[in-house]
């Protein structure tokens, strides 16, 4: 089976929520909440995606530094094995704004296991609540 390299990130705000993606009506796994991110394409890091997704997908800048290594999910969905790190951030510049069309959340720790999730994250969740 495939290995797919996917980076994501967890955005911290000053108070301590975490923002979640809802995946659009057509995608894949649609109507789930997942953390920002993308696939890595060829010649890019972890972190190079990640800034690059973050500024398509939201609006925001943000940078190698900014991005701190948290946990990572490793997953064997039907027709791919996700390779997921997932990393944390709290600084970025501009308003996060759902660019694509996808609803957006800022979530607070205990209510993360209220927002149905790709089976992938599922396990991420108690290393997140110790973070935030
Ligand atoms: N960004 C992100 N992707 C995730 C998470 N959990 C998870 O299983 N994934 C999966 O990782 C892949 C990310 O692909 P993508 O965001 O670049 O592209 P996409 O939605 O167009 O993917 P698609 O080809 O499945 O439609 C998707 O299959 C997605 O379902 C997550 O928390 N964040």
């Amino acid at each position: 089976m495939k290995t797919v390299l996917v980076a994501a990130v967890a955005l911290i705000d000053p108070d301590g929520r975490v923002l979640l993606a809802q995946r659009p009506e057509g995608k894949s796994m649609a109507g789930l909440w997942e953390f920002p991110g993308g696939k890595v394409e060829p010649g890019e890091t972890p972190e190079v995606a990640l800034i690059r997704e973050l500024d398509e997908e939201l609006g925001i800048q943000t940078w190698d530094s900014c991005l701190a290594p948290l946990t990572f999910a490793s997953h064997s969905y039907d027709d791919f094995h996700l390779l997921m790190p997932v990393f944390a951030c709290r600084k970025w510049q501009g308003i996060v704004q759902p660019r694509e069309g996808q609803s957006l959340a800022w979530a607070h720790a205990r209510d993360l296991r209220n927002y149905p999730m790709p089976a992938a994250d599922v396990p991420l969740i108690p290393a997140l609540q110790m973070w935030l």
